[in-house]
């Protein structure tokens, strides 16, 4: 008799690298990485087909979005393969996610070798609803009626503008805990526990990098399994020997890299928070350049220059820890300074690279906005560039109001639309959801 398997819903938040970006690449340095209130939610049900007819589909639907549904077949691979997906053609086009079909395959992978040794070989099918936050796009992207906390865009995925709040991750990631809390016992995975969170990190890692198809530092998926945290990277070549998911032996080699070997990568979560009152919001900046080739280029001048660039990064992580060190220690008074002198570096950084990680434009905005009343400073993110502030601010409504009527008159006065997001850092990681906070969305 089929294994009757329960309606699971499951979060993961967004990230924000504060600071840390580009050293965070190195195992020799650290990354002040928050977990934002965005999420990415999932809920994974089964399929439930009528008597006698045997199909082996999944389904996976973001309703927001047009045309945004995608159902795949799968099967036993041989030679030990895993599980293999393959799209199913719906309509006329068929269009890609390649997110989803690589945790896809990765995760029922997992799923059907821990299964088997169990003597449950039932992999029935599912169906998965995806439904994000709306601040994971940007307000210029249409939406139809009144948005709720989801709401319904009049485009298509592909047309959704991201506000680059690690969508990828948090959907990876929370569809990686849904599809393992759907088919396995909790006595097998258990998304509450230690052990529990590890698989789920370990195999969302590997996932997203095979997804993205390159190992970065991996701090948005960590961000999306344990939430605000201390990071350092794991060691790349884990993930090395990984062979293409389907292959022969991919499913040894898959379970051996999520649960034989220790990962080396570290995740402090009490190495990180915001003092009491202080708030980590985000800006969108959209003024429509964009930078390709950042990481390339900033490495490839911490190679050619290896003596002056690795001075510069040992200094820059000192200047983070003492910023981390200020917020964790509620030094509210320390971090306007400890903010400046990370940004001041930043800025060398990007002068001898050449790269425009804080370029001009976003000094003046964040000069600009660091003197609003109650802000206690602000940073480009993560790789840096045009497209988005981190703020450190009080929090409450009064200096919310002051920094939105700020940007509002910057946004007037230089012909670029910046918009402060709702989004606040949070510390909480993936976590399961009541099938309630749904309502309207799964029928
Ligand atoms: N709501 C969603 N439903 C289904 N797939 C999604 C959804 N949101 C994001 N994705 C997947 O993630 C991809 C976007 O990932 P990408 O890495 O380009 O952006 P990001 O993670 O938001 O950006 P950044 O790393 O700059 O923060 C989409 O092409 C799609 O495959
Ligand atoms: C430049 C880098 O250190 C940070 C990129 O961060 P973001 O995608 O800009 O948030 C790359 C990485 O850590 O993988």
């Amino acid at each position: 008799m089929a294994i009757k398997h329960p309606t699971v819903a499951v979060s993961a938040p967004g990230k924000v690298l504060l600071a840390g970006g580009y050293l965070v690449l190195d195992r020799k340095h650290t990354g002040l990485v928050f977990g934002l209130s965005a999420r990415i939610n999932v809920i994974a049900g089964e399929i439930h087909t009528s008597q006698g007819v045997q199909l082996n589909e999944i389904m996976v639907d973001s309703p927001q979005f047009l045309d945004a549904q995608w159902r795949y077949g799968y099967h036993l691979a041989p030679e030990g393969g895993g599980i293999k997906v393959t799209q199913l053609q719906v309509g006329s086009v068929i269009c890609k996610n390649s997110f989803v079909e690589t945790t896809l395959s990765y995760a029922l992978t997992y799923i059907n070798r821990l299964k088997s040794r169990h003597s449950d070989h039932s992999l029935n099918p599912s169906r998965l609803i995806v439904l994000a936050d709306n601040d994971y796009y940007s307000q210029s992207t249409p939406t139809n009626g009144e948005p709720g906390r989801f709401s319904k865009f009049t485009v298509p995925l592909s047309g959704a503008n991201k506000t680059g709040l690690g969508s990828s991750a948090a959907l990876v990631t929370s569809l990686t805990a849904a599809l393992l809390s759907h088919y396995l016992p909790k006595n097998l995975f258990d998304i509450s526990s230690s052990s529990g969170k590890r698989t789920l990190h370990n195999l969302a890692q590997a996932a997203h990098c095979a997804a993205q198809g390159k190992v970065g530092s991996g701090f948005d998926v960590a961000a999306a399994v344990y939430g605000s945290c201390l990071y350092r990277r794991f060691s790349p070549d884990l993930l090395s020997q990984l062979p293409e998911a389907g292959s022969p032996g991919f499913s040894e080699k898959l379970a051996s890299v999520v649960d034989g070997v220790v990962w080396d990568v570290e995740v402090q979560t009490e190495g990180l928070s915001v003092p009491a009152g202080m708030a980590l919001r985000m800006c969108d900046v959209d003024c429509g350049s964009q930078t390709v080739g950042m990481v390339k280029k900033v490495l490839a001048w911490r190679a050619k220059d290896a003596s002056v660039s690795g001075e510069l990064w040992d200094k820059l992580q000192t200047r983070n820890e003492t910023l981390a060190a200020a917020l964790r220690d509620g030094n509210v008074a320390d971090v306007p300074a400890a903010v400046d002198a990370v940004r001041e570096l930043i800025r060398e950084m990007g002068k001898r690279s050449d790269v425009p990680i804080e370029p001009e434009s976003q000094t003046e905005l964040l000069d600009a906005v660091s003197a609003v009343e109650g802000v206690y400073g602000g940073v480009v993110p993560g790789a840096g560039g045009f497209d988005a502030l981190a703020l450190l601010m009080k929090d409450d409504e009064e200096t919310k109001g002051r920094v939105e009527e700020r940007v509002a008159k910057w946004s007037q006065e230089k012909d670029s639309k910046v918009r402060l997001l709702d989004v606040k850092g949070e510390m909480e990681g993936v976590r399961c959801e009541d099938l309630d906070i749904y309502s309207g969305w799964i029928q």
